[in-house]
């Protein structure tokens, strides 16, 4: 549905609000992401932050409050979710979801073309320029000499960077990332902020994590949600000396 609101944001999140039961998980919850951001998204257990990307994605309809995509071209609370995921957003959740018994190229391969069955998929031809996209998205996620490994042979942070390499085969405009790094070790976290930061160069990314030396290392705005809404806003600096912030989430 076309929206028409006037915003320079990708992402626009005005008012919304969703309960279950009575109890609000969000809570009037208003924030905006502009094209090219990458934004990292924090707060205490129960702030809202599952329920947030359900909303952007489609999963869940917020009771009041609409979420502008596309510079306010269209009003993600009025589509469903495959409506979202056809304007170009992408949703990667915290455990990896890859095809285990097949090689990491072939994951790739079923990402590209995903309007195939699997079978048919991997009996198809590969043209040229899906060869060329395979090779340029396991140069970003660092999994090139694994190309013909089985998934389920791999570590857990590769998984992780093989799921956020499917989701990049489907050229998203919008990446959302639901704490990528849980698990992970301090090596593979830190690669995963690179990695997040070199796909950045080109796509807007939001980022859930609760690991503050990943959140660092990214170095960009962070958003601090509580109890529905927006605590804090800022560098993290800034929000991570908060006294709110540090008071229900950072000092506990
Ligand atoms: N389907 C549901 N039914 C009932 N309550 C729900 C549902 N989904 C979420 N909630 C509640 O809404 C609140 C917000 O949950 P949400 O998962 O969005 O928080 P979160 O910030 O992602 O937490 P975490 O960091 O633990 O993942 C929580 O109190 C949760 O119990």
């Amino acid at each position: 549905m076309d929206a028409n609101k006037t915003t320079s944001a990708l992402l626009y999140l005005d008012g919304i609000s969703v309960s279950f039961d009575g109890f609000k998980a969000l809570n009037e919850l208003s924030f905006m992401v502009e094209p090219g951001e990458m934004r990292a998204i924090i707060g205490p257990n129960g702030a809202g932050k599952t329920t947030m990307m359900d909303v952007v994605t489609g999963k869940t309809r917020p009771d009041t409050g609409d979420v502008y995509f596309g510079q306010g071209a269209y009003d993600l609370s009025k589509l469903d979710e495959t409506e979202i995921a056809e304007l170009g957003i992408g949703r990667k959740f915290q455990k990896p979801t890859v095809f285990e018994m097949h090689t990491v190229e072939d994951n790739l391969l079923l990402a590209l073309k995903n309007d195939r069955g699997v079978r048919a998929t991997l009996l198809w031809s590969t043209s040229a320029p899906q060869e060329k996209r395979i090779d340029e998205i396991l140069d970003t996620i660092r999994l090139k000499h694994l190309r013909s490994r089985v998934a389920g042979s791999l570590s857990h942070g590769q998984k992780q960077w093989l799921e956020i390499g499917m989701l990049l085969a489907q050229e998203p405009k919008l990446l959302l990332v639901d704490e990528p790094v849980a698990g992970m070790t301090d090596a593979e976290t830190m690669q995963t902020a690179l990695l997040l930061k070199e796909i950045n160069q080109t796509k807007t990314v939001v980022v859930v994590e609760h690991d503050m030396a990943f959140v660092r290392e990214l170095g960009v705005k962070v958003t601090c949600l509580h109890e529905g809404s927006v605590l804090a806003e800022g560098t993290i600096d800034q929000v991570s000396t908060n006294d709110r912030v540090v008071e229900v989430y950072l000092g506990r």
